[in-house]
């Protein structure tokens, strides 16, 4: 390592000194050991902001992957004796080591996400607000004592950690999502193996850092990145193993109902956090300011690469042109492009061209059913290899063929919005409901018994009212359709990584 806050894993130059450059490490982290793949294969990962290689990461395999699981399984047998307090000063004392080291871990997400720096720190904060939040569950995680309908029985609860929980974590969240699931399965006594998504192994390997300084015992937290081409094999193994008891996923739809049906083949349990499509709903009574700054705030938040971003957004006919006008006026006075290393910057590139192409392939859609651009991108060469501006598209207020768009059936997963005009309160629930996902979904109204209404009859897990913005530890996270299975956050989410078991005494 280079002792002047460069690292000598970085292969390019960034302008940003680290303050402590052994956070940026590619290997794996393997029972307690820092290891190579035994192939002593590396896949690159690329820097969004110019596509350029900033580090070669190892590439563990099958085997790799195996070993990982058994050395858990191992691990758990001496873990789950550990009290609840214990575990519960680890899970602080990890908390406590992210947040001093929190502009290096920002700095790192920035480097392989391209989310701006000061976005970055943003999302540091919302991983560690995590285990702040399972802090507080691990003591409670108890059982109850039941009324035995038998005159000299006497019947309790227990909950115990279920075991070997192996995660897999999409690329666009590469720090909250490790927390939040690895943190949950570990703060409930379990521990994990978990691939992180080949686009931004380097956050989970940092974070992993410094949970080797909270204390907890080796073996507890294993990382194994893989690339792409390994990954069907690697999740193979996590699928198959008879160590892992459990599978949590976020990601994409398609590869959850693959995952979920391999772990059906042995009954394990599985939490599935997968794709949404928001519907975002302008009444016509709506306040347009905070009704622009509602959509501004959901859609192109993480340059619109969320789960529970806006994406099919509805405005009633008669304020379509007001509300175009509002997010016009808000847009520049919200969002902030340039470097991702400005601290001012708070709008960035999408973490890679894969994402470009399918955002072109929507604009050119709406495009092609008579939307037209206000702002931004009109589809040609674009400034930096993935820098999209923020989009504006407006269909004219008698636009009715909605169905045909892919927006439809599809997240645009990118930094564009176009509006779409409806005129009946049920016929804007109706569009919002004909689709397989739930995720999220968002209304803007200033009538309290629509508010109750509408928020009642959107088919989806979170919703909503009057904000842009819906998620937050302390509320359950989670889809239903084919959105997923299972919360994270909120008041029970330790509970599905233990199983319950019931106790008969008789007296
Ligand atoms: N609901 C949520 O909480 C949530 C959060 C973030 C992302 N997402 C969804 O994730 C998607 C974006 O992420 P993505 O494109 O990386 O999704 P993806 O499903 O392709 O990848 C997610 C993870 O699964 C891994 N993976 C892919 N194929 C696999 C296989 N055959 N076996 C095992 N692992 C495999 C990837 O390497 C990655 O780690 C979007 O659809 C988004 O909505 C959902
Ligand atoms: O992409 C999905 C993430 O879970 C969204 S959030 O950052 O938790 O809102």
């Amino acid at each position: 390592m280079a002792a002047n806050g460069t690292s000598s894993v970085l292969k390019k130059e960034i302008p940003y000194k680290f303050k402590d450059p052994s956070l940026l490490d590619t290997r794996a982290f393997v029972g307690g050991e820092w290891i190579n793949s035994s192939t002593g294969k590396t896949f690159p990962v690329l820097d969004p902001e110019d596509d350029k290689v900033a580090a070669e990461v190892t590439d563990m395999s099958r085997k790799d992957v195996a070993a990982a699981i058994e050395a858990a399984h191992e691990a758990f047998q001496s873990y789950k004796k550990i009290p609840h307090r214990t575990r519960r000063f680890m899970v602080r004392a990890w908390a406590d080591a992210i947040k001093a080291n929190r502009e290096d871990l920002a700095a790192i997400c920035t480097l392989e996400l391209g989310k701006p720096y000061s976005e970055s720190l943003g999302t540091v904060k919302y991983g560690t607000d995590y285990l702040d939040w399972f802090d507080g569950l691990i003591e409670r995680l108890g059982g109850e004592t039941i009324p035995a309908a038998k005159q000299d029985n006497r019947v309790i609860t227990i909950r115990q950690p279920q075991g070997v929980v192996a995660a897999i974590t999409p690329w666009n969240s590469p720090i909250a999502m490790i927390t939040r699931k690895v943190g949950a399965a570990i703060a409930a006594g379990n521990t994990v193996v978990c691939k992180p998504a080949p686009e931004t192994p380097l956050c989970a390997i940092a974070l992993a850092k410094l949970f080797e300084r909270a204390g907890f015992p080796k073996g507890v937290l294993n990382i194994v990145p893989c690339s792409a081409e390994n990954t069907p094999e690697c999740g193979d193994e996590m699928t198959s193993s008879k160590f892992v008891k459990h599978l949590s996923f976020t990601g994409s739809t398609p590869v959850g109902k693959l995952l979920n049906t391999e772990c059906a083949k042995s009954l394990k349990r599985t939490s599935m956090e997968l794709g949404g499509n928001a519907p975002f709903i302008v009444f016509e009574d709506a306040d347009m300011k905070k009704a622009a700054d509602g959509l501004i705030a959901s859609k192109f938040r993480s340059s619109g690469q969320t789960c529970v971003c806006a994406n099919r957004i509805l405005v009633h006919k008669d304020v379509i042109n007001d509300f175009r006008d509002m997010v016009l006026k808000r847009l520049p006075e919200v969002l902030v492009s340039g470097s991702v290393w400005d601290k001012k910057t708070n709008f960035g590139p999408l973490y890679s061209s894969k994402g470009v192409e399918k955002v072109k392939r929507h604009l050119e859609d709406f495009k092609s059913k008579g939307a037209t651009i206000h702002a931004g991108w009109e589809g040609g060469k674009l400034d930096s290899p993935n820098m999209i501006p923020p989009t504006l598209l407006v269909h004219s207020p008698e636009f009715a063929d909605r169905k045909a768009l892919q927006v439809s059936t599809e997240e645009t997963f990118g930094p564009l919005a176009s509006l779409m005009p409806f005129t009946e309160e049920a016929e804007a629930i109706k569009y919002a409901n004909e689709i397989n996902v739930g995720l999220a979904s968002y209304f803007f109204t200033k009538d309290h018994s629509r508010m109750w209404r509408v928020a009642e009859a959107l088919e989806t897990g979170m919703v909503g009212v009057q904000v842009g913005l819906v998620s937050a530890v302390e509320q359950p996270f989670g889809g239903i359709k084919e959105s997923g299975m299972g919360r994270e956050g909120g008041g029970n989410c330790l509970e599905e990584y233990t199983e319950i078991k019931s106790i008969t005494f008789g007296l």
